[in-house]
């Protein structure tokens, strides 16, 4: 074996993840291991290159370098059985189940090193922002291996995992708003006489220019939307009407209903998650 990578469960978020780490040349496709219960994924595995099968063991057999748990939350407890029952070939355990904690997974896998990941979608374009804590058993070895996969598609944070929630709240579940977002930008257009195609390109092409600035620049959001902001002018007009929509209060309950939801799924009651959390 040769640092092969695998992946129990090959769906939306697996494969965007390995396509990300092919993509960038970090793992080829002959080093890659997926198993999944559903046989169209395990098609798509194949048509990549990607060697695929039903059996999660033959998965974990194969992945002496990392092995991704990339399964559903509530498929997570299986997915581990399966795992125990392998041979340990020394591979870190990588969770990217929202919620799931390193607790829960430790529990599950015991002896085993276990990291627990909050990635998100646009890694197939190596554009991801994750965050990543390690669990009890890691090395150092492993932050960096963790750190330099999820960095091959994009960005990653080490963050304390009580935050991790938050981050699936803002990062994990962030692109289905901003997706969001550009849609709805592209109804505005084709509301104001745009062809639908001319209106999309221009809605995704604000987002990124925009994004790239407060990424580049390093200033304030708010002081970058004050540039744009001409007294009088046309931009005033249209951050008043976000804002007598309830755009921002919208947004922030969009995260924290995501992150509180984020919590359920790991098993914390709302009784915790109001008092603990203020959530
Ligand atoms: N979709 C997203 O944007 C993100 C998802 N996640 C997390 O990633 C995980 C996977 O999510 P998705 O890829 O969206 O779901 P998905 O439903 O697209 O993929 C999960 C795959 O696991 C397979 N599966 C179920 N039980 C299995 C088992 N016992 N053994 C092998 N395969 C099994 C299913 O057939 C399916 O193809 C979830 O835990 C989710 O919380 C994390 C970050 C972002
Ligand atoms: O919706 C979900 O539960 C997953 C986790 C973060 C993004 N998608």
């Amino acid at each position: 074996m040769a640092n092969n990578v695998g992946f129990i469960g090959y769906g939306m978020m697996a494969s965007s993840l390995v396509g990300g780490i092919v993509a960038k040349k970090i793992r080829t496709p002959d080093q890659i291991y997926c198993s999944d219960v559903y046989p169209p994924a395990r098609d798509a595995a194949i048509k990549e290159g990607y060697n695929a099968t039903d059996c999660n063991a033959f998965v974990c057999n194969h992945s002496d370098s990392v092995i991704f748990l990339a399964v559903k939350p509530n498929c997570v407890h299986d997915a581990c059985l399966d795992i125990m029952k392998a041979k340990d070939g020394g591979a870190v355990i990588v969770s990217i189940a929202a919620g799931v904690t390193l607790e829960t997974l430790e529990k599950a896998l015991p002896g085993r090193r276990v990291v627990r990941v909050m990635p998100n979608t646009p890694c197939l374009v190596g554009e991801a922002a994750s965050g990543f804590s390690l669990g009890t058993n890691c090395t150092d070895d492993d932050r960096i291996l963790v750190k330099t996969l999820l960095d091959a598609v994009g960005v990653s944070m080490e963050v304390n995992e009580n935050l991790l929630n938050a981050v699936t709240g803002l990062s994990g579940s962030g692109p289905a708003y901003v997706f969001q977002f550009i849609e709805a930008l592209s109804d505005g257009g084709v509301r104001a006489g745009l062809p639908r195609n001319v209106a999309t390109m221009l809605a995704a092409q604000t987002v990124k220019g925009a994004a790239e600035m407060v990424l580049k620049t390093g200033k304030h959001p708010g002081e970058l939307k004050d540039n744009v902001t001409s007294p009088g002018g046309t931009t005033i007009a249209g951050v008043e009407a976000l804002e007598r929509g309830g755009f921002r209060a919208a947004t922030i309950a969009a995260v924290t209903s995501a992150t509180k939801r984020s919590m359920q799924l790991g098993g914390t009651s709302d009784e915790v998650i109001h008092n603990k959390y203020g959530l």
